[in-house]
């Protein structure tokens, strides 16, 4: 491969990023969106923030979806949580409101 046919590949792949980029982007933005919603319900009905039953269904659940789509498990255990813990923070604050 020359340097310009890498520079140009270099630019179809950041491209793609780019793309794949603001998908994730607009999923966390719906994610968040229904978690939301989810935080005022559970507010209004007096159930608390977190549900760790719920959330170690869901890290297994992503664990074996990573497993099969070629994804480091752990990498997506790590990211759900981080996800996870921004959404109960989300969840505490209704509880002032
Ligand atoms: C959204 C919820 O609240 C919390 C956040 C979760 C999430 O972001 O997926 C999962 C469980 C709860 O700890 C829920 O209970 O479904």
């Amino acid at each position: 491969m020359t340097p310009d046919e890498a520079r140009q590949e270099l630019l179809r792949l950041r491209s793609s990023i780019d793309n794949l980029d603001a998908a994730l982007v607009h999923l966390l933005a719906e994610r968040f969106k229904c978690t939301e919603q989810v935080g005022r319900l559970k507010a209004n009905a007096g159930m608390p923030p977190a549900d760790p039953a719920r959330e170690a269904v869901q890290i297994a659940r992503l664990r074996a979806l990573s497993e099969t789509s070629g994804l480091d498990p752990h990498f997506a255990e790590k990211f759900l949580n981080v996800i996870i813990a921004e959404v109960i923070q989300n969840h505490r604050q209704f509880l002032d409101e």
